[in-house]
């Protein structure tokens, strides 16, 4: 286990071709772009948690019916810092480390208090954003990185700081059809208050304003929701949204601001500020996005953690919304690499399974409707929404699916009704073992696994032209625990959930997290090889990326 997830990985710059066996339909031409931790000790120290390990890039790219596959280190100012020290001197999520061991704590403290809210990490190990026609690799701080996609080159280094007031932001955004980018992230005491913040960051610059400025310069605050708690804001790693709402869970698995500010000085990780609370609530927050307000209506729900949003759409007057929820947060919990050793089978098991829940709000209130009544009557759903007697609504879900985490659905069904989902099935161990088709409808499910294999987050990428919500490819990155076996791009037809075709590759691979399509255009791009393709043509010749 340690092979998979302790051991550092070695680049691959130079871009190898895969072997392919089956066949890779025609139409597939594009790139698949991902991120995930890499190296997880720098000289004699290691990082305590999986998700702290630098981020390690890796791109197939899929022309004619062959793949290249290269891997890239993101040079983030924290890898520079870490290499250049022989050893970890930038605090991550479950790591807390020392620039100077030659202070003496006094000076530690005082340099940690002057500035209450640290600056964050730029490791950004967790997924690729579009903006506009550039790629960023995303992380959960204040900072993302440029990239070049063709030579997976780190280029500069944004603070959404300097756009929006956000400390933290989810590396889960939305995009819209015209692929302007919709997030959110925490701005916390600032101007005396803890908020989320909704954001916009456009796609191009607005005919009107002057040319030539970056999109990043006409970012815009979409809504602002003040947090329940100044002191103690919710921890969140994505959100929904539908045609007309967003769809934001202050859950009560929360961020102490106090023990961050001391976390340094107590020498203790950001992991060990975040707690859950088990006998809170969990708050609906829905926001009109004509109107860029929050509905008034006070929804919630039990206590639960939720890390990924599937989907949401309109159905009837009631928004459905779909994700994958805890009901606590042993997730994090099971990533610390002490418990991802030889024997994870016995340290690894979660306390809770992943399960997909669907919940039903009301979009519109019946004034007259009695205390106690269920105001869901869509037939397609058991999920309840029961008024209650201060006028709030207390929503129970329907369950769904359990054990499967890593959702992605066809993203041109994001926010509107849709029929399928692709993931990773888990069970009681974080480990994904296969890959899933969820059939919403049916209930039933399509499954694809192999001995020794562990697969990466399955994407879909659609068929030009398709019709069917499943006409089209699950592209998804898979590791093996044989060493034997090498590690292959795996090509399933979306429809049936058969292999159309792998692509080994006589390389380390890592176990990554999230990723994106990106499609070629089918101009000069195509008959050139990764390898010649210019560093400065970053994302020309590309298109909307599948998300
Ligand atoms: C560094 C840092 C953070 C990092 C969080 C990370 C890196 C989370 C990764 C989550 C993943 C990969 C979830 C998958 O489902 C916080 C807690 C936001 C705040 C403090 C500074
Ligand atoms: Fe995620």
């Amino acid at each position: 286990m340690d092979l998979i997830f302790g051991r550092n990985k070695k680049e691959q710059v130079e871009p190898v071709r895969a072997k392919v066996t089956g066949k890779i339909p025609t139409w597939l031409q594009g790139m698949l772009l991902r991120n995930g931790p890499g190296m997880h000790t720098v000289g004699e120290t290691r990082y305590n948690h999986w998700f702290d390990g630098l981020a390690l890039l890796h791109s197939f790219t899929i022309r004619d019916g062959e793949v290249y596959y290269r891997s890239k280190y993101l040079r983030s100012d924290t890898y520079s810092a870490n290499i250049e020290a022989n050893r970890i001197v930038v605090s991550e999520f479950g790591t807390m480390a020392y620039p100077d061991p030659c202070k003496n704590i006094f000076s530690k403290a005082f340099s940690y208090l002057s500035h209450t809210i640290p600056d964050f990490t730029d490791n950004c190990l967790i997924n690729i954003m579009k903006c506009g026609e550039d790629f960023y690799a995303t992380t959960e701080t204040n900072y993302i990185r440029k990239i070049n996609p063709q030579t997976l080159e780190t280029l500069e280094k944004v603070d959404y700081r300097k756009y929006v007031a956000v400390n933290l932001a989810t590396s889960h955004p939305h995009y819209d059809e015209a692929g302007n980018v919709l997030n959110m992230g925490t701005s916390i005491v600032d101007k005396g208050k803890t908020k989320y913040v909704i954001f916009k960051i456009p796609a191009t610059v607005p005919e009107d304003k002057k040319k030539g400025t970056s999109p990043w310069k006409h970012t815009e605050v979409f809504c602002s929701i003040p947090s329940r708690s100044l002191l103690s804001p919710s921890y969140y790693h994505s959100f929904g949204v539908t045609e007309n709402y967003v769809v934001f869970l202050e859950q009560p698995f929360k961020l102490d601001i106090l023990k961050m500010a001391t976390a340094y000085i107590r020498g203790v990780s950001w992991a060990s500020c975040l707690s859950f609370h088990g006998e809170d609530k969990t708050y609906i927050h829905i926001i009109d996005q004509r109107t860029r307000k929050p509905v008034p209506t006070k929804f919630y729900t039990d206590a639960m953690v939720v890390f990924h949003h599937v989907n949401a759409y309109e159905e009837d007057g009631c928004i459905l919304f779909d994700v994958i929820a805890y009901e606590d947060n042993s997730l994090y919990q099971l990533f610390y690499l002490a418990n991802l050793n030889q024997d994870f089978e016995e340290n690894s098991r979660l306390t809770s399974v992943p399960t997909l829940r669907r919940f039903a709000v009301p979009l519109h209130m019946d004034k007259n409707a009695e205390v106690g009544s269920n105001l869901i009557k869509v037939a397609s759903t058991t999920a309840t929404a029961v008024k209650d007697k201060d006028d709030e609504v207390y929503c129970q879900p329907e369950l769904l699916y359990e054990g499967l985490e890593l959702p992605r659905i066809n993203y041109a069904h994001n926010g509107k009704p849709y029929r399928y989902i692709f993931s990773a099935e888990v069970q009681w161990s974080p480990i994904p073992t296969k890959i899933i088709k969820y059939d919403i409808l049916t209930k039933s499910s399509l499954k694809w696994g192999e001995a020794s294999c562990w697969p990466a987050e399955p994407l879909f990428v659609p068929t030009p032209g398709a019709k069917d919500e499943d006409d089209g490819v699950i592209l998804s990155a898979i590791v093996s625990t044989d060493p034997q076996k090498l590690p292959f791009l795996l090509i399933l037809d979306a429809k049936s959930f058969t292999e159309l075709a792998r692509a080994s590759v006589d390389v380390e691979m890592h176990l990554d997290l999230h990723g994106l399509f990106i499609p070629a255009t089918g101009g000069a791009s195509r008959t050139q090889p990764p390898a010649e393709q210019q560093r400065d043509r970053a994302s020309h010749g590309q298109e909307a990326p599948q998300n």
